[in-house]
């Protein structure tokens, strides 16, 4: 079985190949393309749910008979939730939360689930999640889906009360837990930070750093993914 990974965009995407020496082969999907790397088949999907939605169904649908996939991962770079999970840091989502999906009411936020639709959170397999955090000194915590970044101390504070638990927020992956589900697979979702989580100040977003610590990443959590696909 081989294992899926979605970043946001081509950046992320060769980070993670770069683990491996670099993408061995190219396969066309639907879509977009799939770049080879050690267990991994990785694709740069876009920024966002529904993109990430749409590339992972794809992916899915398109795999060649005879390699099945066994998991699915979203990976990338993300904000982290300050102090749990601080600029430079490896975050390992134990839940996978939409954060804005669902109502504004008089009386708050109301998540979809409870306008009595759909799912608002996807829970990744513990005993991986505790794999992956011991391989590669992760912060566990969940790892909120948002469709717009966070820009004021005020809405970070909002999601840390209706999310006690969140270490850290991107933009894609309960987009690409949501097919995985369908699909019948398992997800993870890996985030190195690149910024903290609250007002924004783009010159101080360590992209480099983020990128660097995503490969790191990715070398030590092969064998991990490796082992748990084959059981
Ligand atoms: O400008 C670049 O060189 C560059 C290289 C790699 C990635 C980027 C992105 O802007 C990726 C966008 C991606 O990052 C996630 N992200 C990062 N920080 C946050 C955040 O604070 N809140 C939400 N999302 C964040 C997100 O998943 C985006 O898709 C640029």
């Amino acid at each position: 079985m081989r294992v899926l990974v979605v970043t946001a965009v081509p950046a992320e995407r060769d980070a993670v190949t770069r683990a491996f020496g670099g993408g061995f082969g190219v396969r066309r999907v639907p879509g977009g393309e799939l770049h080879r790397a050690g267990p991994f088949d990785v694709t740069a999907g876009g920024v966002g749910p529904a993109a990430a939605a749409a590339a992972t169904a794809f992916a899915l649908a398109g795999a060649p008979a005879g390699e099945p996939y066994g998991l699915v991962v979203s990976a990338g770079i993300g904000g982290g939730f300050a102090p749990a999970a601080p600029v430079g840091s490896l975050v390992v989502a134990d839940t996978i939360a939409a954060a804005d999906l669902g109502a504004e009411t008089p009386d708050g936020f109301v998540p979809v689930t409870g306008l009595g639709f759909g799912r608002d959170r996807f829970v990744p397999p513990a005993p991986l999640v505790r794999e992956v955090a011991r391989a590669t000194g992760a912060v566990r915590g969940t790892v909120l889906t948002v469709s717009t970044v966070t820009g004021s101390t005020s809405s970070a504070a909002a999601l840390l009360t209706a999310h006690p638990g969140a270490v850290a927020e991107a933009m894609e992956g309960f987009g690409v837990a949501e097919a995985a589900d369908r699909a019948g697979l398992p997800v993870l979702e890996l985030r190195t930070v690149s910024n903290a989580v609250g007002p924004r100040d783009r010159d101080a977003w360590r992209i480099g750093e983020a990128l660097a610590a995503l490969t790191d990443a990715f070398g030590k959590t092969a064998p991990v993914v490796e082992g748990w696909i084959q059981r």
